[in-house]
């Protein structure tokens, strides 16, 4: 069965494998699941991949994929042969790409009989506050579009979207309890927001229907980040 530790990913921005190996290394078995993102594998590429392996964690690779459905599904199959267990693209690209995404990557990992990565859709940016979002002129409001875009992805064929913990609850109604809710913008209480809009507690995230929670700074920018992340677990067992 699954843990709650296999829920909580942590998000190693980092530049250099000194910086992810001395965080993988103090977090220990605490944690079990790791995103990397564009500035680490863009940074060091495959190695933080090969070392997470080694070191039995599993990988979200956040490279939040936007392009023309070929190329994303020629992308994604990419991807799914580095053996991870998550991958995304961005939502706005539309259905026939996210469809595209879906079935390469189902194909890819048929014919080298490796397990399919769940592949996910970012639907709006947990960053993106009432001004910003003005600033876009969209006709919907944030939780509208948010909900629609997931709406968009499932009938897709994909696994899941990352939203905010704010918007979890709206999706699950709409996309029912077997759809992944993948949350960024979670902050314990009393943590900085830094650059985050549309936050909740770790607590708020699961109670709201999210099935991962993505957390970066509060851990890894903490004096000690394996108490950072053990008081997280705590808070979300008790959730
Ligand atoms: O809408 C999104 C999509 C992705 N992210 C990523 O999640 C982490 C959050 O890190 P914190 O330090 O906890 O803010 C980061 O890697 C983002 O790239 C997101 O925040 N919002």
């Amino acid at each position: 069965m699954e843990q709650i530790r296999d829920r909580l990913i942590v998000a190693l921005d980092f530049a250099t494998m000194a910086e992810v190996r001395q965080l993988v290394e103090t977090l220990g078995n605490a944690v079990s699941y790791y995103k990397v993102g564009m500035q680490l594998f863009y940074g060091v590429g495959m190695e933080c991949l090969t070392y997470l392996r080694e070191q039995g964690k599993d990988v979200f690779l956040d490279l939040k994929m936007h392009d023309i459905p070929n190329t994303v599904a020629q992308g994604a199959a990419s991807l799914t042969r580095l053996g991870v267990a998550m991958i995304n693209v961005q939502a706005s690209g539309g259905p026939a790409m996210m469809r595209a995404a879906a079935e390469k990557v189902a194909e890819t990992a048929a014919d080298l009989k490796i397990p399919r990565p769940k592949l996910i859709a970012v639907t709006v940016l947990t960053s993106m506050n009432e001004t910003e979002w003005a600033s876009l002129r969209s006709a919907s409001s944030i939780p509208e579009q948010v909900v629609h875009l997931a709406k968009l992805a499932q009938e897709a064929g994909l696994d899941g979207v990352v939203a905010s913990p704010q918007e979890a609850e709206r999706i699950r109604e709409a996309c029912g309890p077997d759809f992944a809710i993948v949350t960024p913008g979670v902050r314990p209480q009393g943590a900085a927001l830094n650059d985050q809009s549309r936050v909740a507690t770790p607590a708020a995230a699961l109670q709201a229907g999210a099935h991962y929670l993505v957390i970066g700074r509060p851990i890894t920018a903490a004096a000690d980040p394996r108490m950072a992340a053990l008081a997280i677990l705590e808070e979300m067992k008790k959730a």
